[in-house]
């Protein structure tokens, strides 16, 4: 895999505010990668293709997600969350990537899943707090990530939880699956 060239391919699929963004995500993921003891070059690549097919129209997403081989239930969701699956296929078709941790680590970003692996933790959050983030009650999760990627990430899922209630959203069931699990793994730890 030539390295420039899957950058120079990502960049060109989106808008530069996001593409400073996706460059956010990947020096933060490597850095909780270091802190935690995750794999750097897995981290590196499945941040840097994390938000491949964000930027693209709702209706080539649709397209995708209806023909092939990709969860139907997402068209009942939020758009926000389809990218993530329809990236990790793209990514697969266009470029090869074949690595099924990596692969997860891009399908699973936004909404998290059952069991996540250290890859899909360390990339879920530093989706939530690489530099350029500014939502309310980011800065607690930065400190939480200090030391604890459970509870850091567990404080993001709780955020977005909440803010879907709020705005009378439906919550997609796997974030729910996530946090719980998650809790599970923080009592256990101190237990
Ligand atoms: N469980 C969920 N159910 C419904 N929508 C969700 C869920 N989790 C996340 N989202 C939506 O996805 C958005 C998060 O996308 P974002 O953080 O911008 O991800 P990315 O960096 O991949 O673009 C949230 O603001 C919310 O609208």
């Amino acid at each position: 895999m030539n390295r420039e060239a899957l950058i120079e391919a990502t960049r060109s699929q989106m808008p530069e505010k996001r593409w400073r963004h996706v460059q956010g995500v990947v020096d933060t993921a490597v850095e909780l990668a270091e802190r935690f003891g995750g794999d750097k070059d897995k981290a590196w690549l499945a941040a840097l293709l994390h938000d491949y097919t964000k930027a693209w129209a709702t209706d080539r997403m649709e397209k995708l997600i209806r023909e092939e081989d990709l969860p139907k239930e997402l068209l009942e969701h939020d758009k926000e969350l389809w990218h993530a699956h329809v990236g990790a296929w793209v990514v697969r078709r266009e470029h090869g990537i074949d690595d099924e941790e990596v692969l997860d680590a891009i399908r699973y970003h936004t909404s998290g899943r059952e069991r996540m692996t250290l890859l899909d933790k360390i990339v879920c959050l530093a989706d939530y707090i690489e530099p350029g983030r500014d939502f309310p009650g980011v800065n607690r999760i930065r400190e939480l990530a200090q030391n604890n990627l459970e509870e850091a990430l567990l404080a993001g899922f709780d955020g977005t939880i909440k803010l879907l209630v709020d705005q009378g959203k439906r919550i997609f069931p796997l974030t729910v699956l996530a946090r719980n699990d998650l809790l599970l793994t923080i009592i256990k730890n101190k237990g």
